[in-house]
This record gives structure tokens, sequence and C-alpha cells, in this order.
């Protein structure tokens, strides 16, 4: 049995916005929208993966907070595991992966074309950034509904 490999997604919020970013690659995923990450390497936790594909892909930092509940399988080893964020500092930008970023109100969140497996903890992350609660998968802590910087 293969063991599982994790990529993690970011939930990254501010000012009571929730971070989507449009693939630009490989081509059966370009112009979809996902939650920004990456593949966790050996050695690192799933949150500092975050921070170093977050630094890497979109040029800023962010501090992860918690975990949003659940796993999403993705092509085979790998599974989705997302985790909300609050960005820290630097402006986000298409480095690398991605050819556009929005940033989304809980109530448009269904606005652009999210990756089948990322609807799930797009939709709790929405309810969470919306200060509802993020339903029976959700993290027991509260997570801060808007960044204050
Ligand atoms: N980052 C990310 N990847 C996702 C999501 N949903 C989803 O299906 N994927 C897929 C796309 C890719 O096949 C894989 C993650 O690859 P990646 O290209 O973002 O990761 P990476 O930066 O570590 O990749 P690499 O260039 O080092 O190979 O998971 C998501 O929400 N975020």
């Amino acid at each position: 049995m293969t063991t599982a490999r994790v990529v993690v997604g970011g939930a990254v919020f501010d000012r009571g916005r929730l971070l989507a970013a449009r693939r630009s690659a490989p081509p059966e995923l370009a112009g979809r929208w996902e939650l920004p990450g990456g593949k966790v390497e050996p050695g690192e936790s799933a949150e500092q993966a975050l921070v170093r594909e977050l630094r890497e892909e979109l040029g800023v930092e962010v501090r992860p907070l918690e975990r949003i509940g659940g796993e999403w399988p993705l092509r085979p080893p790998y599974v989705l595991q997302v985790w909300t964020a609050r960005l820290l500092s630097g402006e986000a930008r298409p480095l690398q992966d991605h050819d556009e970023l929005r940033w989304l109100t809980p109530e448009r969140v269904d606005e652009v074309d999210w990756l089948d497996q990322d609807r799930p903890a797009v939709a709790a992350a929405a309810r969470l950034l919306a200060g509802a609660p993020a339903g029976p998968d959700a993290p027991a802590g509260r997570c801060e509904p808007r960044s204050r910087r």
C-alpha cells in the first residue's frame, strides 16, 4: 500500500476576504481555482510547508491558524488538507503556478470555478470567514474571522 502524501492548501484570510488562486498548470487543472499551497516535503510539518509554498508562489508571509476538518483525495498518492492562515505581510502576486488571484468576500466565494476537490474546504472557510459555525467537521476552536493587521 502506498502511503498518502499530503498537499497542503491555505485558506488565506485578510480583511474579511478569502484568497483564491487560478492555476496555470498542469493543463488538466489550468484555469480552475484553488487554495494555494503545495506538497509537504519529508521532514516538514504541513504548517511549515504552507508557509514555504505561499512565500514561493505568492511572495507573502502567512501564519497558519488551524486545520479545516477533513481530507480530500487528489490524484494518487496525494490527499489535500487545508489550513486557515492569516496574511501577515506582502501583497499576493501570482509568481509561480498561478496566473490570477482574487480576494473574495464570503458571499462571493462561488464566483470562481473552484477545483472540485477544493469545494468542501472552500465552503467551510467561507463559513468561518462569515463568523458562522463551519459544520460537523469544523475544528473545535474558533478561527478569527477577520485579520487585524
Ligand atoms: N496547491 C494545491 N494543489 C491542489 C489543490 N487542489 C488540487 O487538486 N491540487 C493538486 C494540484 C497538484 O497536482 C497538486 C499540488 O501540486 P503543486 O504544484 O501545487 O505543489 P508543489 O508546488 O509542491 O509542486 P512541485 O512543483 O514541487 O511538484 O495538488 C489545492 O487546493 N492546492
